[in-house]
């Protein structure tokens, strides 16, 4: 079985956030790509980035996808780079897949100074900006539909995006 509903956006658009609540609501599971490569890593993502690089977290992150999308659990958050693979991409395809889009002002506000991200470690307001720049078409491109996060609260993105869904 597909998942119900995969999230996607940038960081700090509040997949996590967002999803967990979701699957609560929906009484399904809730998985989050991050977590499965941090159990298939042995250690948190700061770590695999300092350890072996972006580009092996990127190989386990495709991996962590396909097995996710494969596994059927109810509502599936992906990491806010993993539209950058194509084989992704490719895989979202006949997914319900939300865009949660988050702007600037609002994704710098909420990633804060936070030690999680490793690619926002060094001037994250830039850094934000430009993956944002980057990702905007690509978050397009899988999307089934998007939801407006900026100045929302995640009970009422939460609500959105049920609504969204087939009862
Ligand atoms: N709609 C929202 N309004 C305000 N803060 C939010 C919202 N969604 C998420 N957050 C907060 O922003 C931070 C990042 O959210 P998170 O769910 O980890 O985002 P993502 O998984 O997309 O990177 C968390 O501290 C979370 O509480
Ligand atoms: O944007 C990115 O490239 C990343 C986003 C993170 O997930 P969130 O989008 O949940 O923060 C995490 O996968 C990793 O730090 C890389
Ligand atoms: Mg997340």
């Amino acid at each position: 079985m597909a998942p119900v509903v995969v999230l996607v956006g940038a960081p700090g658009c509040g997949k996590t956030t967002v999803g967990r609540a979701l699957a609560d609501t929906l009484s399904v599971e809730f998985r989050d790509t991050d977590v499965d490569i941090e159990q298939m890593a042995g250690k948190p993502i700061p770590e695999i980035f300092i350890d072996e690089g972006e580009a092996h977290f990127r190989t386990l992150e495709r991996a962590a996808v396909a097995a996710a999308l494969a596994g059927g659990t109810g509502v599936l958050a992906l990491g806010g780079g993993a539209v950058l693979a194509e084989e992704t991409r490719a895989a979202l395809v006949g997914h319900r897949v939300v865009h949660l889009s988050v702007e600037l002002p609002d994704a710098v506000k909420r990633v804060g100074l936070g030690a999680g991200r490793p690619l926002l470690a060094i001037n994250p307001r830039a850094t934000l900006k430009h993956l944002l720049d980057q990702r905007r078409p690509l978050y397009a491109e899988v999307a089934t539909d998007t939801v407006v996060t900026d100045g929302r609260t995640p009970a009422a993105v939460v609500a959105e995006v049920a609504a969204l869904l087939p009862r």
